[in-house]
């Protein structure tokens, strides 16, 4: 038995009888350390493909980046926990620790500010690209397309092993990001675009160049700022999610940072994903324009209408209270307090979840709310549209999607992503010209 699986408590020992010879290894869940590893490639070696449709128990990485137990509901970035981050940190402090390990001194963090800051400006084609989507085009492919297209504008960045150039490009993706996003929001509405203004913070030039206007200044609330730094300290990284995976699946094919990430936004585009923020509201909407009955609604999820789930409910692996979800709620109240927004939505969402949460079918399934619960009421507050929510997501992703891409593009451990299926075809059979089919 290696010391990794040793070390584990809790597991059951398994004898596993391969052509190797006889293998006794502590099994335990794959909460800590590195428990799975060696079963993982026993199995391997036999060629036995096992089926795990959504990758329940597969563990496709090691990685050093956050802890999730989803059984406690505990959230940890690089060993710090997110209601410490919450509470102290802020948004760039946090991308700094995820993408490089560490939380930054002073000097670190001013240098990392003034990197990012240099780099906020997007060159003038890039911002002609946004003419040519619809202008009611929905704006995560409109993101995920002009993040794909910064590899026509830096062709230094197609070396995935050449470190200065995945430095500059984390640097320029940190920085111009949000100017996309904003450009994105702007189009949809019609306005002129605004210039950064790097004399601010990241979070208050982004609010600048998407709510200001050319020719008036625009001042920033220090309330709508810190939430939304709040929100996207929140999102900042959690694991082998969807959209991550997505990113090292693509770069494990050694494609650069920018189309590896352009593909992690069109991952968490979906529903079932970073798109709940955007469904949330659209079903407290619609109950509200319902009548309000929450009862009514539950009952066609546990009914299983078609295509009705309680959005912002359920997790693959939170089988306790997301932890993020409590932090959102806790604060949802003071935000929307002093921002205004605190609406009947609010009590809709309350209502909902207080139905839900004394209701056999949801205590079976271990559902709470997730993070995208109560986010929708925050950003709507802050006066963005609801089909924008995602974007807001994306934002808050983008430094533990970098954080995952450069950690698997470092690890010797990295073979291409490429499962294997459970073939359920016809086994062969002759062709047949079309004369006699
Ligand atoms: C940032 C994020 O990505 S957080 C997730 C955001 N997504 C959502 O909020 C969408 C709503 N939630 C869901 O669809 C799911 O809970 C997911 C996608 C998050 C997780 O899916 P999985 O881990 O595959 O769970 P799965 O779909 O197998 O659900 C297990 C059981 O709970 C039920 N269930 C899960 N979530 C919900 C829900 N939100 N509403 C109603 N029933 C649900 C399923 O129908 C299933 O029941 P069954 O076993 O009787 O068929
Ligand atoms: O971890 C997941 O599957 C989804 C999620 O909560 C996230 O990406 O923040």
């Amino acid at each position: 038995m290696s010391d990794a699986t040793a070390a584990q408590s809790g597991g059951e020992n398994v004898v596993l009888r391969l052509p190797s010879g006889e293998h006794e290894l502590k099994v335990v869940r794959a909460v800590e350390g590195a428990p799975g590893i060696e079963l993982g490639k026993l199995l391997a070696q036999t060629g036995y493909i096992t089926y795990d449709p959504g990758f329940v128990n597969t563990g496709s990485t090691s990685s050093a980046i956050t802890y999730i137990d989803g059984d406690q509901g505990v959230l940890r970035y690089r060993g710090y926990p997110i209601e410490q981050l919450a509470q102290h940190s802020n948004f760039l402090e946090v991308s700094y620790l995820l993408i490089y390990g560490e939380l930054p001194t002073a000097a670190q963090l001013e240098d990392f500010t003034t990197r990012i800051n240099r780099h906020t400006l997007l060159h003038e084609d890039l911002k002609r690209f946004f003419d040519g989507f619809p202008r009611d085009a929905h704006p995560m492919p409109v993101l995920s397309s002009a993040v794909s297209a910064l590899s026509t504008f830096y062709q230094d960045s197609l070396n995935p092993f050449d470190e200065p150039n995945v430095e500059l490009s984390t640097i320029r993706l940190l920085a111009k990001v949000p100017t996309l996003a904003a450009y994105a929001y702007k189009k949809s509405i019609g306005q002129p675009f605004l210039y950064p203004d790097n004399s601010l913070g990241l979070v208050e030039n982004f609010l600048r160049m998407t709510f200001g206007l050319p020719a008036e200044p625009y001042e920033i609330d220090p309330d709508v700022a810190k939430a939304l730094d709040l929100l996207f300290i929140l999102h900042a990284d959690h694991e082998q999610n969807c959209s991550t995976s997505t990113v090292r699946l693509v770069g494990s094919s050694e494609a650069n940072l920018f189309a590896s990430i352009s593909a992690g936004i069109m991952a968490l585009f979906g529903p079932l994903h970073g798109g709940a923020n955007s469904a949330v509201l659209e079903m407290l909407d619609g109950i509200k324009a319902d009548g309000g009955d929450v009862n009514d609604f539950v009952n066609r999820v546990k009914n299983r209408e078609k295509g009705v789930r309680l959005m912002g409910f359920g997790h693959r692996v939170y089988k306790n209270y997301d932890p993020r979800a409590k932090i959102i709620k806790k604060t949802a109240d003071e935000i929307l307090g002093k921002i205004g927004g605190g609406d009947e939505l609010l009590d809709i969402a309350k209502a909902l979840e207080e139905r839900a949460l004394s209701d056999d079918y949801f205590i079976e399934r271990k559902l709470y709310p997730n993070v995208d619960f109560y986010t929708g009421l925050i950003y709507r507050a802050l006066g963005f549209p609801t089909k924008y929510f995602t974007v807001l997501f994306a934002l808050g992703r983008l430094p533990g999607w970098i954080a995952h891409w450069r950690e698997m593009i470092q690890d010797p451990q990295t073979k291409i992503g490429r499962p294997r299926q459970i073939y359920t075809g016809e086994k062969q059979r002759d062709y047949k010209p079309v004369t006699e089919r």
